[in-house]
C-alpha cells in the first residue's frame, strides 16, 4: 500500500452535502502506512458532524476494495469549521459563523431553541458563543441561571470590552446582564438600535466556531441594525405548527430573501410539533396541527432542520437554569441534537457554496 493507493481509493469516498469527494476537497491528512495498517486523518467542516460514523465506514469499505482486503484501516477525526467570513473581520473578529435564531411570532421557543442550539452544537466539540440579543425579553439569564451576574471588563488594545460569562461550555451575554430588566423594554427606535450596536461590538467573544444570536421576535428595524453591524453568515427561523405562527414566520422569511437584505436561511425547525408525555414517550399529540412547520419548509423549498417536541422538562428546565440540551431527559436532547446536526451541515454547505455575507448597507430610518 502507497500513498497514492490510499488517496485514489479515498478520491471514491464522497463529503455527503458537499457533493465532492474527500481528496478534491483536502480533508485528508497524515496517512501513516505499515505493512497491512493504515490510519490517516479526515478533517471534517464541523466538530458537531453527524455523519462521521457513515464517512468512516466508506473510508475503511474504499482502502478494503480497492487496494488491499486485508487492511487495517485507522479513521481519525479533526475538523476545521467552515466559515464564509471574507469581511475584513473588524467585528468579532475570531468569529468563524455567526447565526442568528429568529422567528416571526413572539412564544414560540425562540431562545429555547437558540440556547439548545448553541449547547449541542458545543457538545459536539465546537466553541461556541450564545448572545441574548432579545432586548425587549431577553430570557438567558434565567435559563442559564445567571441572573443578576455581572459580566466583567477588560482591556483589549485601549478599549474597554465586557467578557462573556462561561456557562455548560459555552460563552453567553445577555442585553439583560448589562441593563435593568425594567428598562429593557421601554427601548425603541434608535435608542434600541445603538443599544444592540454597542452591544455586538463590546463584548470580547475571542475565537468561536459559531455565534448563536437569540434575536427579538419578529421583523423590525433591530434585526436590520444587526445585519447592518455584523455580517450573518445565515438564520434559523422558529415557528410552532399552528397557522398564525406559520403566516408570522412566512413574514421572517420574506424579509431575510429580500434583494437588499439576502441572508441565507440556513433552515427552518418546527418547534412545539407534539406533545409527548414522559410517562407515555412513544404518544404523540399533535396538539397545534401537523407537520405545519415542514410544510412551509417545503412550500419555501427551504432545509428542514426538525420537529421538537413540546415536553414539561424543556419548560421546566428553561426556568430552572437548566437548559434541554444539559438536563437528562433523553427525548427532548434527542431531537435537539437531531436538529444541531442538520443545522451544522446546512452552515457547511452554505458556506461550500454561497457568497460570503456582507455587511447590509439598506438603509433604515
Ligand atoms: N419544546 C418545548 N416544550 C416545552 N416548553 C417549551 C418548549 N419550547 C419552549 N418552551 C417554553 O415556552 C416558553 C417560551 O419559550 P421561549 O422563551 O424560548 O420563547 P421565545 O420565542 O424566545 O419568546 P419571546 O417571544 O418572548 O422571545 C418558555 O417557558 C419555554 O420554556
Amino acid at each position: 500500500m502507497t500513498e497514492a493507493d490510499i488517496l485514489k481509493a479515498l478520491s471514491n469516498v464522497q463529503e455527503p452535502d458537499l457533493g465532492k469527494d474527500l481528496v478534491t476537497l483536502n480533508m485528508v491528512k497524515d496517512i501513516v502506512i505499515d505493512g497491512d495498517d493504515v490510519a490517516f486523518t479526515v478533517i471534517l467542516t464541523t466538530p458537531a458532524c453527524p455523519m462521521k460514523d457513515m464517512m468512516q465506514t466508506a473510508c475503511i469499505n474504499a482502502v478494503r476494495i480497492l487496494v488491499n482486503k486485508n487492511a487495517n484501516v485507522t479513521v481519525h477525526f479533526t475538523s476545521n469549521t467552515s466559515s464564509n467570513r471574507k469581511d475584513a473581520q473588524s467585528v468579532l473578529p475570531g468569529v468563524k459563523n455567526i447565526i442568528a435564531v429568529v422567528s416571526g411570532k413572539g412564544g414560540v421557543g425562540k431562545s429555547t431553541i437558540a440556547a439548545n442550539l448553541a449547547l449541542a452544537f458545543a457538545k459536539g466539540g465546537a466553541s461556541v458563543g450564545l448572545m441574548d440579543a432579545d432586548i425587549y425579553g431577553p430570557s438567558v439569564p434565567i435559563m442559564f441561571g445567571v441572573r443578576g451576574e455581572r459580566p466583567m471588563m477588560k482591556d483589549v488594545n485601549g478599549k474597554g470590552m465586557i467578557m462573556p460569562l462561561e456557562r455548560y461550555g459555552i460563552k453567553l451575554m445577555s442585553i439583560g446582564l448589562l441593563v435593568d430588566e425594567k428598562n429593557a423594554v421601554v427601548w425603541r427606535g434608535p435608542m434600541a438600535s445603538s443599544a444592540i450596536r454597542q452591544f455586538v461590538t463590546d463584548v470580547d467573544w475571542g475565537n468561536l466556531d459559531y455565534l448563536v444570536i437569540d434575536m427579538p421576535p419578529g421583523t423590525g428595524d433591530i434585526h436590520l441594525t444587526l445585519m447592518q453591524t455584523v455580517p450573518v453568515t445565515g438564520v434559523v427561523i422558529v415557528t410552532t405548527p399552528q397557522n398564525v405562527a406559520l403566516a408570522d414566520a412566512k413574514k421572517g422569511i420574506a424579509m431575510f430573501g429580500q434583494a437588499q437584505i439576502n441572508v441565507p436561511i440556513i433552515g427552518l425547525v418546527e418547534n412545539m410539533a407534539y406533545f409527548t408525555p414522559a410517562e407515555l414517550p412513544n404518544n404523540k399529540y399533535y396538539l397545534f396541527g401537523k407537520d405545519g412547520g415542514k410544510r412551509l419548509a417545503d412550500e419555501y423549498d427551504l432545509p428542514f432542520l426538525g420537529q421538537i417536541p413540546l415536553v414539561q422538562s424543556i419548560r421546566e428546565g428553561g426556568d430552572a437554569g437548566v437548559p434541554a440540551m444539559v438536563g437528562d431527559d433523553p427525548i427532548s436532547k434527542k431531537a435537539l441534537e437531531d436538529f444541531a446536526g442538520l443545522a451544522a451541515r446546512n452552515i457547511a454547505v452554505r458556506n461550500a457554496n454561497m457568497a460570503s455575507t456582507k455587511v447590509i448597507e439598506m438603509e433604515t430610518n
